[in-house]
C-alpha cells in the first residue's frame, strides 16, 4: 500500500502518523498542533544535514582504514604504527585526562542513580511482552526458581505442569537460605524455623519452632507489612537497597517477591522490525500506553482469555503506622534508534526520508509528556524526578554523541522542558566510541545516566572495522580475546573515573542464553564483580533470577574497592586496537561447523524477522541451545562469515551450500508454527533466504557491518507482496 501523504509546512508526513499525533498524543497537553509541527520541520530541517555529514564521516573513515590495512598488511600488530594511523585521520580523538571530566546530572530517579539490579530489555512492538516487562519490577521466587534449570530435575524433581511437591521442597529450601543470608536472623536461626511472624510495637517479632522467639540481626531491614499486626498478609524488608518480601498464608510463607528488574529498556531498536510509519505508529502507540499508564493487551493462554496491564504501585504500612507506597514497575527507558536509519514515515522538502533517530526523538518525548505532566499521586507513574530516559544506541565517537545531545536541546526548547529533562544513556557498542569513551562522557556530563558495554554490536563493529586486516578467530574464540576483555574494564573504570557510581548506571551486556537460568545464575555475578550496577537480562524470570546476585554483592562497597585500586590508573587503548586475527589453521571440520553454526542461526532469525516482523526471537544453535537473537547477534554472525568468505578460509559456494542445507533444519524446527513459510521450497524465490544469503555475499559492503538496511528492504518486500496478496501473511 502507498503512503498517503500530507503537506505540513514543508514536510511531507503519512496520514496515520499525522493522526496518531494530532489525535492521540496532543490531545491533553497543551501544545498547539501548528506549533509542534512547525517546531518540528524547523529541527528536522536544520539538523538532517548534520546527520548525514555524520553518516559521511563513518563510511570515509572506514574507507581510509579498509585502504590502511590493504597496503599494510600485517602492519596492524605494530600497534604504535597503527594507532598513530588512527590518530592522524581522526579515529581516534585527543586525550582527555578523565578525571577531569565528571558527570553533574540532575533529577535521577533512584532506580538509576543508586540502586544496583538487574535491567530488562522488551522490544516495544510486542504490547504483551511490554507490559509484562513494566510489572517485571517485582518477581515471585518461587516461580522463576521452580519453572527454571536453577532447581535441578533430578531424584523425582522434575518440571511438572501438576505440582511437583519433591521439587516444591527444593524451591522452599533455597528460599529460606536466601532469607537466611540477606535477612539474618539473631543467633544464626534460620527462616525455615520460623512458625510465626508477627509485629509488636512496631516491630517484628519472629516464633521459632521451639517456641523461642527471636528478632532480626539487623531490625532496621524490616520496614512494613500488609495485613494486620496479628494476622500478616506480607512484610516488607530491604537489602542493599533492593526490597523483598514475604508474602504469608497461614500457618506458612506462601511466596517470596522480589525487587526484579528495577529499570526496563523499551526497545523501538534491535529487537524490534519496524519498517515504515505503520509500524512505528505502532511502536510509539505502545509507548503513549506506557507513558499514559493505560496500555492493555488481551490474549489467550492456555484456556484463559487473559486482559493485561500495568500494575499498581504496593501499598504497605510502616512500622510507624503511615503508608509506605513502593514503585510497582520498573522505571523505564525507551532506546531509540541510531543515526543510521532513515525513515519514509516523514518527507523533507526534497522528498527525502527523514533521520529516524530525529523522529523517535520528537514523537517519544512528546508521549513522555503525558507522564511528567500528570502530577495525580495515585497514577501510574514513570519518573518520579520528571526526567526522560533515552538509551542512544550505535553512536561512533564524541561528535556524535554531540549531535544528539543538541537534537534534545532542541527538543526541549520545543517543549518549553527544563534543560537536561531528557537523559541519555550511551551504549558503548561502537568501537570508536570505546576507544573515546571519556570524550563522549564530556559531550553529554549533565545528561548522561548511563553507560553500557553492548558487546554484541560492538563484536559485530569489531570484525567489520578492520574487515580488511585478516580473517577473524570464530565466535566462541573471540570471549577470550584481549580487546573484550580491555573493553569490558574500560568501560567500567572510566564510568567510576568520569564519576558515574550514584549518579549513573555502568550497565553490563545481555545473556543470551534465555533457558539456561542455572548457568547465568553461576556467570552473571560477575559483572557485579566488575562494578557493574545493573546488567541485561532477557526476560522478567532472568531479572528475578539475577536479583539474587545484587543480594550477594554490595555494588556501592564494590565502587569504593575499586577506587581506592591503583587500577583505575590503566589505559586500555593498546589492548582496545589488539585485532583478533585468527593466528592458527582451522581444520575444514572447524569451518564447516562454525559455517553451520552462524549460518543457521542468521537463517533462524531472519525467517521471522522477514517474513513475520519479529524483531527478537529464540533460535536454537547448532548444539540445541535456544539463544537470544537480535539484529546485533545477526550482526556478528553475518560480519563473521562476510570476513572468510573475503579472505578465502570459506567459497560463496560452500555458503550457499550451507543456507541450503541449514533452511531444511530450520524449517522443521518451525514446522509447530502456522504462520510460517518454509524456506526449502523454492530458495531462489525465497524472500527471507535471499536475504540470509545477501547480508554474508554482500556483508563486507554494508555501513559499519550493520544488518538494517537488507532486512529492512526486505521485509518491505514481503510486506508489499503481503498486502497485494501475492504471498499470504
Ligand atoms: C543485543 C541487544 O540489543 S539485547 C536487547 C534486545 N533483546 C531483547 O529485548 C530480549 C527480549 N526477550 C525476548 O524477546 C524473549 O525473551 C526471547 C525472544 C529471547 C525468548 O522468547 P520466548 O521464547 O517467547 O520466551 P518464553 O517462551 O521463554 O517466554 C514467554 C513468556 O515470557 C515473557 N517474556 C519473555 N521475554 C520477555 C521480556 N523481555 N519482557 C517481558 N516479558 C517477557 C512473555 O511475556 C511470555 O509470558 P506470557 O505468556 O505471560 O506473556
Ligand atoms: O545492544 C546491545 C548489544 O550488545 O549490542
Ligand atoms: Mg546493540
Amino acid at each position: 500500500m502507498a503512503n498517503e501523504y500530507v503537506l505540513v509546512g514543508t514536510l511531507k508526513i503519512v496520514k496515520i502518523l499525522l493522526n496518531f499525533v494530532n489525535q492521540e498524543v496532543l490531545p491533553d497537553l497543551n501544545i498547539n498542533e501548528d506549533a509542534f509541527w512547525s517546531g518540528a520541520e524547523s529541527i528536522i530541517t536544520e539538523l538532517s544535514p548534520e546527520n548525514r555529514r555524520l553518516l559521511n564521516i563513518r563510511d570515509c573513515l572506514q574507507a581510509q582504514i579498509d585502504e590502511w590495512h590493504r597496503t599494510h598488511p600485517g602492519k596492524y600488530r605494530d600497534i604504535t604504527e597503527y594507532k598513530q594511523f588512527l590518530y592522524d585521520i581522526g579515529y581516534l580523538s585527543p586525550r582527555y585526562n578523565d578525571e577531569n571530566i565528571q558527570i553533574n546530572t540532575n533529577n535521577v530517579d533512584d532506580e538509576i542513580a543508586i540502586q544496583a539490579a538487574p535491567q530488562l530489555v522488551v522490544p516495544l512492538m510486542n504490547a504483551r511482552f511490554t507490559l509484562n516487562a513494566a510489572n517485571a519490577r517485582w518477581g515471585s521466587l518461587y516461580d522463576a526458581l521452580y519453572g527454571t534449570d536453577v532447581i535441578s530435575e533430578d531424584d523425582g524433581c522434575e518440571r511438572t505442569n501438576k505440582y511437583n511437591k519433591k521439587r516444591g521442597e527444593k524451591v522452599i529450601a533455597f528460599t529460606q537460605k536466601f532469607l537466611d543470608q540477606s535477612i539474618p536472623l539473631m543467633n544464626n536461626a534460620s527462616h525455615a524455623d520460623v512458625i510465626k511472624y508477627d509485629i509488636e510495637n512496631g516491630e517484628l517479632k519472629i516464633t521459632l519452632r521451639d517456641k523461642n522467639t527471636t528478632q532480626l540481626q539487623y531490625p532496621n531491614q524490616f520496614i512494613g507489612y500488609q495485613g494486620e499486626a496479628d494476622r500478616l498478609n506480607s512484610i516488607l524488608f530491604v537489602h542493599h537497597g533492593l526490597h523483598i518480601e514475604i508474602q504469608i498464608d497461614l500457618p506458612g510463607i506462601k511466596d517470596i517477591l522480589i525487587e526484579s528488574a528495577l529499570t526496563t529498556i523499551i526497545d523501538c531498536e534491535d529487537s524490534v522490525a519496524a519498517v515504515d510509519a505503520y509500524d512505528k505508529v505502532q511502536v510509539y502507540r505502545n509507548w503513549l500506553g506506557l507513558m499514559k499508564g493505560n496500555l492493555e493487551a488481551q490474549f489467550v493462554k492456555g484456556k484463559e482469555t487473559i486482559i493485561r496491564k500495568l500494575n499498581p504501585d504496593r501499598i504497605y504500612t510502616s512500622k510507624t503506622g503511615n503508608e509506605l507506597r513502593l514503585p510497582g514497575r520498573s522505571l523505564l527507558f525507551i532506546r531509540h534508534v541510531g543515526h543510521l536509519l532513515y525513515t519514509d514515515a516523514i518527507l523533507n522538502n526534497d522528498n527525502q526520508e527523514i533521520p529516524e533517530g530525529i523522529l523517535d526523538a520528537l514523537i517519544t518525548t512528546l508521549i513522555a509528556l503525558h507522564d511528567i505532566n500528570d502530577k495525580r499521586k495515585e497514577r501510574i507513574q514513570n519518573s518520579r524526578k520528571d526526567s526522560i530516559y533515552i538509551v542512544k544506541p550505535k553512536q561512533h565517537g564524541p561528535e556524535e554523541v554531540a549531535f544528539t545531545s543538541n537534537l534534545f536541546c532542541r527538543i526541549e526548547d520545543l517543549l518549553k522542558l527544563p534543560r537536561y529533562t531528557l537523559k541519555i544513556g550511551i551504549m558503548d557498542e561502537e568501537r570508536r566510541t570505546t576507544v573515546n569513551l571519556s570524550a563522549c562522557i564530556r559531550e553529554v556530563k549533565d545528561r548522561l545516566v548511563f553507560i553500557n558495554t553492548g558487546f554484541l554490536d560492538r563484536t559485530g563493529d569489531e570484525i567489520h572495522t578492520s574487515m580488511e586486516a585478516g580473517p577473524f578467530v570464530p565466535k566462541s574464540q573471540m570471549k577470550e580475546s584481549k580487546w573484550l576483555n580491555a573493553y569490558e574494564k574500560n568501560n567500567v573504570e572510566i564510568g567510576l573515573k568520569c564519576g558515574l557510581s550514584g549518579k549513573a548506571q555502568i550497565g553490563k551486556g545481555m545473556w543470551a542464553m534465555p533457558d539456561m537460568m542455572a548457568s547465568m545464575l553461576q556467570q552473571k555475578i560477575k559483572h557485579l564483580q566488575a562494578g557493574a550496577t545493573c546488567s541485561w537480562v532477557p526476560s522478567p524470570t532472568a531479572a528475578t533470577l539475577h536479583a539474587l546476585h545484587y543480594h550477594q554483592i554490595d555494588v556501592s562497597n564494590r565502587h569504593t574497592e575499586l577506587n581506592s585500586l591503583s587500577l583505575l590508573s590503566n589505559d586500555y587503548l593498546d589492548d582496545l586496537l589488539t585485532i583478533p586475527i585468527l593466528n592458527t589453521t582451522l581444520t575444514n571440520e572447524e569451518i564447516q561447523h562454525e559455517l553451520d553454526n552462524n549460518i543457521q542461526s542468521i537463517l533462524g532469525y531472519v525467517v521471522r524477522w522477514i517474513d513475520q516482523g519479529i524483531g527478537c526471537s529464540k533460535v536454537p544453535d547448532i548444539d540445541d541451545i535456544g539463544l537470544m537473537e537480535d539484529r546485533a547477534t545477526l550482526r556478528i554472525s553475518s560480519q563473521l562469515m562476510a570476513n572468510w568468505l573475503r579472505h578465502g578460509i570459506i567459497t560463496k559456494q560452500q555458503v550457499i551450500e550451507t543456507l541450503q542445507r541449514m533452511a531444511k533444519i530450520v524449517d522443521r524446527q518451525n514446522a509447530n508454527d502456522t504462520e510460517y513459510q518454509p524456506m526449502a521450497s523454492n530458495f531462489d524465490q525465497n524472500i527471507a533466504f535471499q536475504a540470509a544469503l545477501e547480508l554474508i555475499l554482500d556483508g563486507h559492503k554494508q555501513p559499519n557491518g550493520y544488518t538494517e538496511p537488507i532486512l529492512h528492504r526486505r521485509r518491505c518486500e514481503v510486506k508489499s507482496l503481503q498486502q497485494q496478496n501475492i504471498i499470504s501473511h
